[in-house]
């Protein structure tokens, strides 16, 4: 979805300008001048819903294009396990491949100690290459996610909230005494495929053991995009009691309409 915000930003305030050619400058004014600091998670995120398997070569063109047209926040792929997620097995070659350019984050998704250890492999060979005297790492930031249910949690990290949870912690701690910074997800903040609707209260719980374990900041996804403003609004003002609102992201549906200034 954020995706879409993107788009929708080039599209009608920047209609003269190709994705591909928007200057990073012009998409930085314009996302500043909204208040919005844009996420860009399609190279994970969508291509992961993808039926087939998208080549290494597909995927670094899109992040490239991606970063050229002003993106500052890239998600670039996930370290989790293929037997799960077929379509984002190649990250570790697509990390290594983009062109990376500074003062661009780049992130990748992992779910557990085995995703960072991957990582982790990967960054100790770019550290004693000499591209790291003149290129930035293949990745600065990992994202960690549970989401607000047991159910969702169990079909996306086979395990509970709490489990997952007690899983993350040192996950996160060994990924900031690496240097890297961590964001955080919670999934089904609004509303559940399998339990229907969510506790705000619930919410507030897991994103606040999130930042307590070290994340900058918390994504509060709408998942199966079911919620409604108020009811995001709500469940924004819970949340809001614990973690102040400037390390809080949505990763939500919106239906684009004229009445919304952009
Ligand atoms: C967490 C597990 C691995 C648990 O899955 P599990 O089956 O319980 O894992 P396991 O520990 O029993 O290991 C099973 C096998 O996977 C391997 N393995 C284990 N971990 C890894 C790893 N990191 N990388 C590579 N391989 C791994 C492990 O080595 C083993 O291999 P085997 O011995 O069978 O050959 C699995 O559930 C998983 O990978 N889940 C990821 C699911 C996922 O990526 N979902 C989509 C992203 S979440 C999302 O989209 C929501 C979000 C983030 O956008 C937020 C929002 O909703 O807004």
């Amino acid at each position: 979805m954020l995706t879409q915000i993107s788009r929708n930003l080039l599209q009608r305030r920047l209609p003269s300008i190709a994705s591909t050619q928007c200057s990073k400058r012009t998409y930085a004014t314009e996302a500043k001048r909204h208040l919005v600091n844009i996420v860009e998670v399609g190279p994970r995120d969508g291509l992961q819903n993808e039926k087939g398997v998208i080549p290494v070569s597909v995927k670094v063109e899109l992040i490239n294009r991606l970063s050229l047209a002003g993106c500052q926040n890239i998600e670039t792929g996930s370290f989790v396990s293929p037997k799960w997620v077929p379509q984002m097995a190649g990250t570790a070659e697509v990390i290594t491949d983009i062109e990376r350019i500074p003062n661009v984050h780049y992130a990748v998704l992992v779910p557990n100690a085995k995703g960072l250890e991957n990582l982790s492999t990967l960054l100790a060979a770019y550290n004693s290459s000499e591209l790291a005297e003149t290129t930035p790492p293949p990745a600065d930031e990992i994202s960690i996610f549970t989401a607000a249910t047991d159910a969702f949690t169990r079909a996306n990290l086979n395990t509970s909230i709490s489990e997952s949870l007690i899983r993350l912690a040192p996950v996160a701690k060994s990924a900031i005494d690496m240097g890297l910074r961590v964001r955080g997800y919670v999934s089904v903040a609004i509303a559940c495929p399998y339990t229907g609707a969510v506790s705000p209260e619930k919410v507030r719980e897991v994103a606040k053991e999130l930042i307590e374990m070290g994340c900058y900041e918390v994504s509060l996804g709408d998942t199966v995009g079911m919620g409604t403003p108020a009811q995001v609004s709500t469940m924004l003002e819970e949340v809001k009691k614990d973690i102040p609102v400037e390390k809080l992201a949505g990763h939500v549906s919106v239906i684009f309409n004229k009445s919304l200034p952009f």
